[in-house]
């Protein structure tokens, strides 16, 4: 990788792994069942935005959510990485939004298919700027917020996770080998909803970091 500094980890074209049902009271809003190991699924790099670029809309989805998670930016490489030294491998965090197109996941659930048209599409993982790793001393006390239109929508803190960060870099990197710029988002509390165009989103991690961004639809593709 070169010179490249992992504080630009959106630039680097690694892998992004979330984490769902990771909270319980989120897993009751969506009547899913308590997970007994942690649900995974994955983004692509090109699913990331920044602060001044807008999340689009699929053009197939009429029901887009808002969930707002803590993302854990990988900063040294490793497999079957044991609990004790999982939090070596964590060179900072980032705010996340793992934005779902709920329709489209319901239908695929129903079916038995795979995820990736409701979390995997262009836009769908906006993040924060990086956030160096003494900012966030203790990963399990973390306070997310997220509001939409100026209205709360979201507020929970990573106290109530069923897996912790270490355990989730541990068991993810006994399935897949972790890489420095791999980004994990951690899972998202209760309260997620729908955004519309013309939406301005607002998410946040209490004294640490906020961040906006405007909602807008994606033309539909001519085929
Ligand atoms: C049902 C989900 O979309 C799971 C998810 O992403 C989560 O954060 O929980
Ligand atoms: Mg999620």
């Amino acid at each position: 990788m070169g010179t490249r500094s992992v504080t630009r980890f959106w630039e680097w074209g690694r892998k992004i792994i979330c984490v769902g049902r990771n909270f319980a009271e989120h897993a009751k809003e969506l009547k899913n069942e308590l997970p007994t190991e942690p649900v995974l699924f994955l983004k692509p790099p090109t699913a990331y935005v920044k602060e001044g670029s807008e999340i689009l809309v699929p053009h197939y989805s009429s029901d887009l959510h808002h969930e707002v998670e803590l993302g854990v930016v990988l900063g040294k490489a490793g497999r079957e990485i044991p609990l004790s030294s999982a939090m070596e491998h964590v060179a900072g965090y980032a705010l996340c939004l793992d934005m779902t197109a709920r329709d489209v996941q319901d239908k695929c659930k129903a079916k038995g298919l795979p995820w990736t048209l409701a979390k995997a599409f262009d836009t769908s993982c906006p993040v924060s700027d990086f956030i160096p790793k003494e900012r966030i001393p203790d990963p399990a006390r973390v306070e997310l917020w997220l509001k939409v239109n100026g209205v709360t929508r979201q507020r929970g803190s990573t106290a109530h996770m069923i897996f912790s960060v270490p355990y989730l870099i541990s068991y993810i990197s006994g399935v897949m080998a972790l890489e420095e710029g791999d980004l994990i988002l951690t899972g998202t509390p209760k309260g997620v909803g729908a955004v519309h165009e013309h939406d301005e989103i607002q998410a946040g991690i209490d004294d640490v970091i906020s961040m906006t961004f405007k909602v807008s639809r994606r033309a539909s593709i001519t085929q």
